[in-house]
């Protein structure tokens, strides 16, 4: 782990300007259902992620973590709270607004990747430019960044033609193209070994340092957490920093 001061869950008060270039959530509560059944999927979540920091989140199973990882991208507007990736607000009414700052500022990493089967390892990494706004359209150099991801010699491979772990790896230079503040990384060694799991783990540590991304990545994993800046647990949509 890192030596530098890591923030808390709980402490964590004043904002200073480089906390605002990565993720901000203050008071953020999400609720699930209607009114015959809710669940308190968040309550109220403090949570500060700064650049170049890799947080990860822990806990049980409807603890709320994939909740949260939707609330940070804007894909969920929260009951109550703010949410700010860049300094922007990813609270705003407008689905199309948020889906606009979603594509600027945030990139995710899934489980296994989530390729295109037909796509080459480069045209996955070009996609986000492609279907990107014009100010997107001047990203990373996808051939470089798969070369820093260790995959250079396989970016004419399609998805089949790739283990788990290069898979991962392609996913992960994906959500980075476009250059984002904050990347939202869900169980990425779910279906990893142990080794892989390691690699791809540092590798995210590593960018994240690299880039000066605010990584927020949600894991059951524990023999990862060695690499990772901070660790909240979640439980009961409660975030704590983990012990
Ligand atoms: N669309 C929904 N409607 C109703 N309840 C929901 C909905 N989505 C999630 N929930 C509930 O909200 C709570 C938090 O769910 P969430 O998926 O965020 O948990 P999680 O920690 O990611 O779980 P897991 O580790 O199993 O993926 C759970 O009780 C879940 O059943």
């Amino acid at each position: 782990m890192s030596s530098r001061p890591a923030p808390t869950a709980s402490t964590t008060t004043a904002d200073d300007a480089s906390d605002r270039l990565g993720l901000v959530m203050r008071g953020v509560s999400l609720r699930h259902g209607n009114a015959a059944e809710t669940v308190q999927a968040l309550d109220n979540v403090d949570l500060t992620v700064r650049p170049g920091e890799l947080a990860a989140v822990v806990g049980p199973s409807g603890a709320g973590k994939s909740s949260l990882l939707a609330v940070a991208g804007g894909l969920a507007r929260p009951d109550q709270g703010t949410v700010t990736v860049a300094g922007q607000d990813m609270t705003v009414p407008s689905r199309r607004t948020r889906t606009e700052l979603r594509r600027q500022h945030v990139g995710f990493v899934f489980q296994s990747g989530n390729l295109l089967p037909a796509l080459t390892a480069a045209d996955q990494v070009r996609l986000p430019l492609r279907l990107g706004s014009r100010s997107q359209r001047s990203g990373r150099d996808p051939l470089e960044l798969l070369a820093d991801v260790g995959m250079a010699d396989k970016s004419d491979r399609r998805p089949h033609q790739l283990s788990g772990g290069e898979r991962q790896r392609v996913g992960i230079a994906r959500a980075l193209v476009t250059e984002p503040s904050v990347l939202l990384v869900d169980e990425p060694t779910a279906a990893l070994d142990r080794a892989r799991s390691h690699e791809i783990v540092r590798l995210l540590a590593h960018e994240a340092r690299q880039r000066s991304v605010a990584v927020v990545m949600v894991t059951h994993d524990h023999d990862v957490l060695q690499y990772c800046d901070t660790v909240y647990e979640m439980v009961d949509g409660k975030l704590a920093t983990s012990s």
